[in-house]
């Protein structure tokens, strides 16, 4: 009989040898900050406990300043909404996970729309993964919004009644086969809670209170789950996903329920939305504006 499996695989490790190297191989390490977008993506995720603190400071001022009132409504939203999905079974505070999030015909939906012809553009090819952008780019200097397409933007208003405010940045990551992200913080740009809607594979989330961490603890995302983490989760730790074919489920997954030690479970093409609020952002001059 044709193990079909096997060839399957067989098939991912040959359309993988083509775009990557062996030395591309991930290993727990540092994000790769070479490149404005990667940076973008991980969101100036940094590399030395010095930077570190300083971003930490940075949340504690965004915090403190100008969103007080907002995050302290923001917190008991968190309360009141999303108590019965935060995961325990770790040290780790502030890990929600809602299973379901989405029907399969909106994942159907969105997935049509991220591979429709006229998205052709908005891709950008990074080392090891491809993105989109969407909401404008945040910077510190603050963020010239744009508008997010309806098809992306009903889950902002979606994933609002979390925020108490309209998320306006959607990064958009593509992972072939055995492609992940290395750990890295999302940082101070961001209002400090990120919401991850998975779509097309299972894989699993690694935390980590240190980089090089072996004793990380990990989620294990579904498609159509919506990750939410913030405060302990979003400050202190690091997160990114393995490259591999398979991931194996250990005793460190804190969502281990229908799920057995050691199963192996392979991996498709994951396409992952990551919806945030930029805080700091500058208005659109208009097009008389710019004229004057
Ligand atoms: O794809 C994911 O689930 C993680 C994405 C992420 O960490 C990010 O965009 O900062
Ligand atoms: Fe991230």
């Amino acid at each position: 009989m044709i193990d079909f499996k096997k060839l399957l695989l067989e098939e991912k490790k040959k359309a993988l040898s083509q775009t990557s190297t062996s030395q591309d191989k991930f290993q727990i390490q540092a994000p790769d900050i070479s490149n404005t977008t990667n940076r973008i993506s991980t969101a100036t995720a940094t590399t030395t406990s010095n930077q570190d603190s300083s971003d930490n400071e940075s949340i504690d001022n965004i915090l403190s300043n100008q969103n007080t009132v907002e995050y302290n409504l923001f917190l008991k939203g968190i309360q009141d909404k999303l108590v019965q999905y935060k995961l325990k079974n770790t040290e780790i505070d502030s890990i929600y996970l809602i299973e379901n999030y989405i029907t399969e015909e909106e994942e159907k939906e969105l997935m049509e729309n991220v591979y429709a012809d006229e998205n052709d553009g908005q891709w950008v090819q990074l080392k090891r993964r491809r993105l989109q952008n969407w909401g404008g780019q945040p910077i510190p200097k603050g963020m010239v919004e744009e508008i997010i397409p309806k098809w992306l933007d009903i889950y902002c208003i979606k994933v609002s009644e979390f925020f108490k405010k309209k998320p306006n940045h959607i990064l958009l990551n593509e992972y072939s086969y055995n492609q992940g992200i290395f750990p890295h913080k999302d940082g101070p740009l961001f209002f400090p809670c990120v919401s991850i809607l998975s779509l097309g594979s299972t894989c699993i989330m690694d935390f980590y209170k240190e980089l090089n961490d072996k004793n990380t603890q990990q989620v294990f995302l579904r498609p159509r789950s919506l990750l939410l983490f913030t405060q302990d989760a979003y400050k202190n730790y690091y997160h990114g996903i393995r490259e591999e074919y398979f991931d194996i489920i250990t005793e460190n997954v804190i969502n281990k329920e229908g799920l057995e030690i050691g199963q192996e479970i392979e991996r498709e093409v994951r396409v992952s939305l990551t919806i945030r609020i930029v805080p700091n952002t500058i208005r659109k001059r208009t097009k008389e504006e710019q004229e004057q």
